[in-house]
């Protein structure tokens, strides 16, 4: 049986209404994809706690989570993902990529120009119906 991962990621919006992006780094799982930027839940964390932590340990800011974005479940070859994309801004700190090789802010209407890791296609299609 494929092993179930929950994952929570972060939808950062900037004042501009643009959306932070990190690319997957050749050494990581999911190599060289675009995604939201968070990680695995860990056991008796809730999703929110779990984000502001992996935000905390990745990119070296602070978020204040609001709105659930979208939560879905995707099927890998190896194992079954449950993402859950939360909106969320930076209170403290500017992003830096301490693990991923590249992050960058797009405007909704320019994220399906990348090329973004299977599972957060959903995530990123409301994201570009959104005004
Ligand atoms: N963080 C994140 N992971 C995603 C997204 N979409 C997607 O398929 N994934 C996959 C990639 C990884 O297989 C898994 C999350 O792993 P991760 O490496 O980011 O999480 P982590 O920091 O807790 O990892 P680890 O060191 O405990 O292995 O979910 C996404 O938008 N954000």
């Amino acid at each position: 049986m494929k092993k179930k991962v929950k994952v929570v990621a972060a939808v950062i919006e900037n004042e501009l209404g643009e959306v932070l992006c990190a690319l997957r780094s050749p050494q990581m799982a999911l190599p060289n994809l675009w995604e939201f930027p968070g990680g695995k839940v860990e056991k008796d964390e809730d999703i929110y706690t779990a984000l502001k932590r992996e935000i905390q340990e990745e990119l070296h800011c602070t978020i204040e989570t609001y709105d659930l974005h979208n939560d879905h479940t995707h099927e890998y070859e190896t194992f079954i993902i449950n993402l859950i994309a939360i909106k969320a801004k930076v209170v403290e700190g500017t992003p830096v990529p301490t693990e991923h090789s590249k992050l960058i802010w797009l405007k909704k209407e320019n994220l399906p120009s990348l090329v973004w890791a299977p599972a957060d296609i959903p995530a990123v299609e409301l994201l570009v119906n959104e005004k």
